[in-house]
């Protein structure tokens, strides 16, 4: 299983700085939705440079203009997109068409979609989407009876090809690893560790056992 960090922070530098102390232990390198607002997409051409061996994935979590939002994160350098799975079809099969012209990748996101989520899973699956985001934002994740385990179930039952994110950590990455996740996302337990590289070294031990 692949390990990916989300760098929610706010600024390059300090996104620079994440990714250099958790680079040798993730596979994928998120700029947080936050952070390519904040600092702009040329922030996603920063961290490749940085990182040309890595992974880095631009969390657009595009609403509409699929093609067009998709476009710009990869000729950015990005080589995963994400884009809404409550989207459009249309927006969905847009990214799809940037991704296939960049030779790149397109992830939807999952967020916001609780009601009958399995099924719009497969249905995005089917748009030529890479894999899917089942994802627990963090206001969701802020409510008290929040619990990954609705994550992990809608993963097994869907078949297809998926990554969790919603507060995956030392404690559930395991539990992520066994439903049958391709990557597995953790931001907070990285970024707001007191030892970032330790926790990304301890999460990288645990993805893979
Ligand atoms: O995309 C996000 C929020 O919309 C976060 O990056 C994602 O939820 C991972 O962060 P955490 O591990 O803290 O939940």
């Amino acid at each position: 299983m692949r390990l990916q960090v989300a760098m929610d922070v706010l600024d390059l530098p300090s996104a620079l700085t994440l990714a250099g102390q958790v680079a040798e232990y993730v596979d994928v390198l998120e700029l947080g939705t936050p952070l390519v607002k904040s600092a702009g997409i040329s922030a996603v051409s920063a961290v490749k440079a940085a990182h040309p061996d890595k992974l880095v994935f631009a969390d657009l979590k595009t609403a509409d203009a699929g093609e067009l939002e998709a476009g710009l994160a990869f000729e950015a350098g990005a080589d995963l997109v994400t884009v809404m799975g409550v989207a459009d079809d249309d927006t969905i099969r847009g990214a799809v068409a940037a991704g296939a012209k960049y030779g790149k990748s397109v992830v939807a996101d999952m967020i916001a979609v609780t009601e009958g989520r399995v099924g719009r899973i497969r249905e995005v699956a089917k748009l030529g989407v890479s894999f899917v985001e089942i994802h627990a934002g963090l206001d969701e994740q802020a409510r008290p009876d929040y619990t990954i385990e609705k994550l992990l179930d809608d993963g097994r039952e869907a078949g297809v090809p998926f990554s969790i994110a919603g507060g995956v950590g030392p404690d559930t990455i395991g539990a992520v690893r066994q439903a049958g996740a391709t990557v597995a996302v953790a931001g907070s337990a990285i970024y707001n560790a007191p030892d970032p590289a330790e926790a990304a070294s301890q999460l990288r031990k645990r993805a893979n056992t």
